[in-house]
C-alpha cells in the first residue's frame, strides 16, 4: 500500500473533514483565479465600450460596466478570503488532530509492544518517529494538501478559459505540463530513498545523543568525552552527507522546471501577440491569456517543492504507521482475574525458555503455596529475573507454563495478571514528580496516610521526612537525586501500596550495608506477611528465613529447601553461604 493510502486509511474518521477542507480549498482557488479573467474584462471594457462582452450581456454604458466590475472584484477578494480563512482552519486544525491522535496511538501501541521490540531498538530512534516523523505531518497538512489541491485546480481552470479564448494556443502553452508533471514524479521516486536514509540518519544522532546524556556521569569518570564528541560527530556527518545527496537532487527541479514554463510562457508572449496584431484574438483575450500563463505555469514550480515536501512526511507516515503496526506478540485479552478472589498460589511446570537462540531457563517445575515467602538465589546470569519476567508474561516461554491459583497465566486477562503482582525490579523507574508522586505511581486516588504507610513498611519514612520538601520534594529526572538505595526504598513503598497478592523484589546487588541488609529484612517480615513473596537475592543472609529457597545455576533448579535444609545438604548453596559468611567475617575482622 502506498504511503498515502496508509494514512488515509488511519485517518478515515477524518474523511469528512479532509473532504471539508479540500472543497474549500477548490473553491478558494476557483474565486482566485477570477482577478486575471476580470483584468481582461476590463482591458475589453475600456478598447471596446458598447461592443464589449459586458455590453453583450446588457450592461451598455461603459462607466455602469466598470461599476459592475468594481462590485464583482470586492465580491469575488470578498469569497476568496473568506474561503481561504475556511481551508486555513479546517486543514491546519486537521493536522493538529490527526497529529494528536497518532502520536498517542504510537505511544498507547508502543507501550503494548513486547519488550523484545525494545531490545533491538534504540530509545532514540524510537524517539526520533513518536517525535520529529509525527510532526512532518503537520507540516505536510498545514500547507502541502492545500497546496497539491490547488495546482491541480489551477491547471484545469487555467485550462478551461485557455481553450476557451483560443484553443491553438493554449495546445501549445500547455505543452509544456505533462513534461513538468515527468519530471516531478520521476523526481520524487527518486528523492524518497533519500529521504528515508536522512530520517534514518536523524534517528541515530537522536539515539546517540539519547544515549550519552543518560550516561553522561560514566563519559565523565572515564573521560570518554572526546571519544563520545567523536562518536556524535560521525552520526552527524554522516546525517550531513545523506542530507547532501537529497539536497543535491532536490535542488535542481525548481530550475529545471522553470525553463520548461519559461517556454510556455514565451509561447503565449510571442505566438499570443501575434494573434492579437492580426485579429484573431482581441486584446482582453490576449491580457488574460498572459496573465494566466503565468497564473497556471508558476505554481508548477512549487509543484517541485510540494513533492520535496510530501516525500518527506510520507516517509515519516510510514515509519509511525510502522510503529502502530508492529504485531503485539503477547496478547492482553484473557479471563478475568479480580484482585480479591487471588490466592497467590503459584507453579512452574517444565518451563523453557531462550532469549533467541540463547535457551536460558531449563525445565524448570516449582510450586509456591499462597502467601509463603520463597528465594532465588544463584550466579549471576543463571535465569533468576528472567523467571519473574516471565511470571509477568514480559515473555512467553516456549515450553512448559506457568499457573497461578491453578489457571494457565496465557489464559488471564495480562492487566489482570499485572495488577495481582508487585514488582520491585532491579533498575528502578521513578519519574520526573515528587517522593509522594512516585509512590502512589498509577494510583493518584491514593490518600497520604497510605502513602506514609506504604513508607514506613519499607523502612523509607525516615529519609523521605529528612529531604527538603519531605513527601512533596521533587526527586528529579529518573530520581537523579536519590541514592541508589533510596530509590530502592521508594519502588519498594510503591510495590507495598498497591497491595498486591504477589510481591516480587528483585535485587540489583549484593552491595549493601549491614545497616541497609537490617532494614530490608525488617521490611521483607512486614510486607510478605499476606502475601506470596518472591526475593531474588544476592545476599544470602536477607532470605535465611525464607519458607524456601531455590538454587539456580545456569539456568537450572539445582537445589531447593530451607536454609537449614540446604546447609546440611552441603552442596552449592552451603558453599556460598560459607563463602559469604567468610567475607563477613574477614570484612569484620
Ligand atoms: N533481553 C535479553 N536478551 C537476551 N539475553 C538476555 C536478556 N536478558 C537476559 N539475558 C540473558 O539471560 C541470562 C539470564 O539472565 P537473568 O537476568 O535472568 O539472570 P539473573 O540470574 O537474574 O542475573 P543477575 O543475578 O545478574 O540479575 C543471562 O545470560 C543474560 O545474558
Amino acid at each position: 500500500m502506498s504511503s498515502l493510502s496508509r494514512l488515509f486509511q488511519y485517518a478515515r474518521r477524518y474523511r469528512r473533514d479532509v473532504y471539508l477542507a479540500s472543497s474549500f480549498s477548490v473553491v478558494n482557488k476557483f474565486f482566485d483565479i477570477l482577478p486575471e479573467v476580470l483584468i481582461g474584462v476590463a482591458v475589453d471594457v475600456v478598447v471596446n465600450r458598447d461592443a464589449s462582452f459586458l455590453a453583450a450581456l446588457g450592461v451598455t454604458d461603459a462607466f455602469s460596466q466598470l461599476l459592475w466590475l468594481g462590485l464583482l472584484t470586492v465580491l469575488i477578494w470578498g469569497g476568496e478570503s473568506l474561503f481561504e480563512y475556511l481551508y486555513q482552519l479546517r486543514w491546519r486544525n486537521l493536522a493538529q488532530n490527526l497529529q494528536h491522535e497518532l502520536r498517542l496511538d504510537a505511544y498507547q501501541h508502543v507501550q503494548k509492544l513486547p519488550l523484545s521490540y525494545f531490545e533491538d531498538k534504540s530509545t532514540g530512534k524510537l524517539m526520533s518517529v513518536l517525535n520529529d516523523d509525527i510532526n512532518q505531518l503537520e507540516r505536510f497538512l498545514n500547507g502541502g494538501a492545500n497546496s497539491i489541491i490547488q495546482v491541480l485546480c489551477s491547471t484545469v481552470m487555467v485550462s478551461a478559459v485557455f481553450f476557451y479564448l483560443a484553443p491553438t494556443l493554449a495546445m501549445i502553452a500547455l505543452a509544456p505540463i505533462p513534461l513538468i508533471l515527468y519530471g516531478t514524479f520521476w523526481f520524487q521516486k527518486r528523492i524518497a530513498p533519500r529521504y528515508a536514509a536522512v530520517r534514518e540518519a536523524a534517528a541515530v544522532i537522536s539515539g546517540r545523543l539519547n544515549n550519552n546524556l543518560l550516561g553522561v556521569a560514566t563519559i565523565k569518570a572515564f573521560t570518554a568525552e572526546a571519544f563520545e564528541a567523536a562518536h556524535i560527530r560521525d552520526a552527524s556527518e554522516h546525517y550531513r552527507a545523506t542530507n547532501a545527496a537529497a539536497i543535491r537532487l532536490s535542488s535542481a527541479i525548481i530550475p529545471v522546471i522553470r525553463m520548461a514554463i519559461l517556454s510556455g510562457f514565451v509561447v503565449t508572449l510571442v505566438y499570443g501577440g501575434h494573434l492579437a496584431l492580426t485579429g484573431a484574438i482581441g486584446v482582453g483575450s490576449y491580457s488574460v491569456l498572459v496573465f494566466l500563463t503565468q497564473r497556471l505555469l508558476w505554481p508548477l514550480t512549487g509543484l517541485a517543492d510540494i513533492a520535496d515536501l510530501y516525500q518527506r512526511s510520507m516517509t515519516a507516515v510510514d515509519r509511525v504507521l510502522d510503529i502502530l503496526q508492529a504485531p503485539l506478540s503477547i496478547d492482553y485479552h484473557g479471563k478475568p482475574l479480580p484482585h480479591d478472589s487471588v490466592s497467590g498460589q503459584l507453579s512452574f511446570s517444565h518451563l523453557t525458555f531462550g532469549y533467541g537462540d540463547l535457551t536460558v531457563l531449563h525445565d524448570i517445575s516449582l510450586t509456591i503455596p499462597p502467601g509463603r515467602t520463597v528465594a532465588f538465589v544463584g550466579a549471576t546470569g543463571s535465569g533468576k529475573s528472567t523467571l519473574v519476567k516471565l511470571l509477568l508474561r514480559f515473555y512467553d516461554a516456549q515450553h512448559g507454563e506457568i499457573r497461578l491459583d491453578g489457571q494457565d497465566i496465557r489464559q488471564l486477562a495480562l492487566t489482570d495478571l499485572r495488577r495481582a503482582i508487585g514488582y520491585v525490579s532491579q533498575d528502578v523507574f521513578l519519574t520526573d514528580g515528587s517522593v509522594a508522586q512516585n509512590i502512589a505511581y498509577g494510583m493518584p486516588e491514593v490518600g497520604r496516610d497510605a502513602i506514609v504507610a506504604a513508607a514506613r513498611a519499607a523502612e523509607a519514612h525516615e529519609f523521605i521526612e529528612r529531604l527538603p520538601q519531605g513527601y512533596d520534594t521533587p526527586i528529579g529526572e529518573r530520581g537523579q537525586k536519590l541514592s541508589g538505595g533510596q530509590r530502592q526504598r521508594l519502588a519498594l513503598a510503591r510495590a507495598i501500596l498497591k497491595d498486591p497478592k504477589i510481591l516480587i523484589l528483585d535485587e540489583a546487588t549484593s552491595a549493601v550495608d549491614n545497616e541497609t541488609e537490617a532494614a530490608i529484612q525488617r521490611s521483607l517480615d512486614v510486607v510478605s506477611r499476606g502475601r506470596t513473596t518472591v526475593v531474588i537475592a544476592h545476599r544470602l543472609s536477607t532470605v535465611r528465613h525464607a519458607h524456601c529457597i531455590h538454587v539456580m545455576e545456569h539456568g537450572r533448579l539445582i537445589e531447593s529447601g530451607t536454609h537449614d535444609t540446604l546447609l546440611a545438604q552441603d552442596g552449592s548453596y552451603a558453599a556460598l553461604w560459607r563463602l559469604q559468611t567468610g567475607e563477613r567475617s574477614a570484612e569484620l575482622a
